[in-house]
């Protein structure tokens, strides 16, 4: 980690009277590496440290970095129902129980995946020292949002979007095709190890925050996780994005959803009737498909990657089973809308994509098919 970010830059920032952190390893290994790195290293002060004792049974909890079981966090970072007792701290970070995804927010502010990703490929070469030459390409999963297809246009970066599983962005790398990747699904990473890491994650924030900081007039205000994201929307356009989970679905019941979402796909008439009896204001669906990915390295094809409907304004609605689940099927949806329009970025996101929430259940049938009227997760 010190040849690939400038422990001395982070080492500043943390030592401004200004910045708090708050890292949560969930009682996952992370508090290992986060005691190290955070505090023997970089000298951040150990009372930054959340959960950082690794337990057989992480403390009771469910260790997955999300807005629904990182609840400690959560809460200490503003974002709960109700306000913390102790000042919130400025950054705040989770990992899972085996340190390799990640979840960043800063004051009362959560920093989607689609985004962080996004971010830290916006800010690498200036920030991070390992990226100095550049970088070879960037990679998203297919249901992360485009807002990295958008930095990889501006700064004309080599691009490539690939199927959930983290197997296609290793192909890339092994290639020598691709530097920073990242997916909806918590994980980023880089070609340092071709994994996903959620500790290199939380280093490149804390990058992003000293290089901006440093660039910042000395003495000023702090410039926060909020600022850096609200300027990477002024700046690039904001993909509001949402996923909501469907879990422990009938297996029968989910495969015939998917099977429904298939034949519909192909008939943009019977599409764009239905979501105009629902929602005259929502723009026509330009094509519906079923994502396929020839890799480019190997030539390998993986067919049946999840269903897309794209809309002319950009928006995307995308189905696919997960692949991960435990019990019976995992339906998940993914919805998201993009917005360059100065005056509308700062809208709440799930009152920006209600419509297309509204159209997504309206054409799935999902109640119909699974009787949920609700799902099981949102994030
Ligand atoms: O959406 P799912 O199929 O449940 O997959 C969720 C995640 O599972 C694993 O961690 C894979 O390595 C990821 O690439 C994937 O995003």
């Amino acid at each position: 980690m010190k040849h690939i970010f400038d422990f001395g830059a982070i080492k500043s920032l943390l030592s401004r009277p200004d910045f708090s952190f708050c890292y949560d390893a969930l009682h996952g290994v992370a508090g290992i590496y986060a005691q190290k790195i955070f505090v023997d290293e970089l000298s951040a002060d150990p009372s930054f440290l959340l959960n950082c004792v690794p337990k057989e049974d992480f403390g009771g909890g469910h260790p997955d970095p999300n807005l629904t079981y990182a609840k400690e966090l959560v809460h200490r970072m503003g974002l709960g129902k109700t306000d913390p007792i102790e000042e919130i701290p400025e950054f705040g970070a989770a990992a899972d129980g085996d340190a390799d995804r990640n979840m960043v927010l800063g004051k009362r502010f959560f920093v989607t995946p689609s985004d962080s990703v996004a971010i830290i490929a916006a800010n690498a070469v200036g920030a991070i020292p390992y990226f100095e030459g550049g970088l070879k390409g960037v990679a998203r999963s297919m249901p992360t949002s485009a807002a990295l297809d958008v930095v990889a246009k501006a700064l004309n970066l080599k691009f490539f979007e690939v199927p959930t599983g983290w197997k296609f962005f290793g192909n890339l790398m092994d290639a020598g095709m691709c530097s920073v990747c990242g997916e909806e699904s918590f994980g980023t990473g880089s070609d340092h190890i071709r994994e996903k890491d959620g500790i290199w994650a939380v280093l490149a924030w804390l990058s992003i925050l000293a290089h901006r900081n440093s660039q910042a007039p000395s003495g000023g205000k702090l410039v926060t996780v909020e600022d850096i994201v609200r300027v990477h929307w002024a700046t690039y356009g904001r993909h509001f994005y949402t996923r909501y989970d469907y879990e422990n679905v009938d297996a029968g019941a989910a495969k015939e959803l998917m099977a429904y979402l298939v034949s519909l796909q192909s008939s943009l008439s019977d599409i764009n009737r239905i979501i105009k009896d629902v929602n005259p204001d929502v723009p026509s669906v330009v094509k519906g498909d079923e994502f396929e990915y020839k890799d480019p390295v190997d030539g390998s094809v993986s067919k049946h990657q999840g269903i897309r409907f794209l809309f002319e304004d950009g928006s995307r609605l995308v189905f696919r089973l997960s692949g991960t689940g435990s019990e019976g099927a995992t339906i998940r949806l993914y919805i998201e809308q993009y917005q360059s329009h100065t005056s509308k970025i700062g809208i709440e996101s799930q009152v920006a994509l209600a419509p297309l929430v509204e159209i997504a259940l309206k054409l799935s049938k999902m109640e119909e098919f699974t009787g949920r009227s609700s799902p099981t997760v949102i994030t």
